[in-house]
């Protein structure tokens, strides 16, 4: 029998952890999403930083909503993906307030609605915290098989200050991923009770 290709397997990966993820209770899911504050004020993510970009959380995500709460209490501006209307498969950035006018994508994912004024050019951002259905020991990282942060973070460069951190549950980790010519690996991935740097 022949072997599973890559991307049969990453498919089967997807599927298992976005089970697995899709699981945790609503209690699991808010104790979580609070550690994960505390997480970034212990590692003191935000000293000096201005733009800060998450997710509105989906499928069973890592909640930000109280991360997005402390944000915005310490006065950071908070920046949301927006699916590209016209560049397939690449992601904006957009200021998401209190009053943004939000619009749910082709994924049923709210997202500010489009305005230029709003959009932060991927290079001015401080933190992007991006979204992962699993990771690996190495700082690999496997999506929602969209290839949009793969996309679009290959315009960040190395000498580049933009800080790329993956936010996951523990439960999303696993020993070694599949990789693909164009996954950009995660140099920092913060779950509810670890902090990973990877080389
Ligand atoms: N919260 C969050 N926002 C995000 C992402 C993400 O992973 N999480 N994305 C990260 O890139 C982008 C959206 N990418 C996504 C890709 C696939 C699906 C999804 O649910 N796919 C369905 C099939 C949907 C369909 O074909 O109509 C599925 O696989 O079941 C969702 C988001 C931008 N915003
Ligand atoms: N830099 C890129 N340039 C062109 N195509 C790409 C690039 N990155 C990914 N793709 C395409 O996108 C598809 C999905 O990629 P992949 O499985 O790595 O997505 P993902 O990392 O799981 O998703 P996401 O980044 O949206 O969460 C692949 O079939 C690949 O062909």
């Amino acid at each position: 029998m022949q072997e599973p290709s890559t991307v049969q397997l990453r498919n089967s990966l997807r599927q298992t952890f976005r089970e697995r993820r899709k699981a945790l209770s609503v209690i699991e899911q808010s104790d979580a999403a609070k550690k994960l504050v505390q997480q970034c004020i212990d590692l003191k993510l935000f000293e000096h930083k201005k733009r800060v970009a998450v997710y509105l959380t989906n499928d069973g995500e890592l909640s930000t909503l109280p991360l997005i709460e402390y944000l915005w209490s310490i006065d950071i501006e908070v920046y949301l993906p927006v699916l590209h209307p016209f560049c397939d498969g690449y992601l904006l950035f957009l200021r998401y307030t209190e009053n943004s006018l939000m619009l749910a994508n082709n994924f049923g994912i709210l997202e500010p609605k489009l305005e230029c004024h709003k959009i932060c050019p991927v290079q001015a951002l401080d933190v992007i915290f991006t979204p992962l259905v699993a990771f690996d020991d190495k700082g690999n990282r496997l999506g929602m098989g969209g290839g949009f942060y793969d996309r679009t973070l290959q315009a960040i460069h190395k000498e580049n200050p933009v800080r790329l951190i993956g936010l996951a549950h523990d439960i999303q980790q696993t020993l070694a991923l599949p990789i693909e010519v164009w996954d950009i690996p995660l140099p920092n991935i913060i779950t509810p009770t670890r902090y990973f740097h990877f080389k």
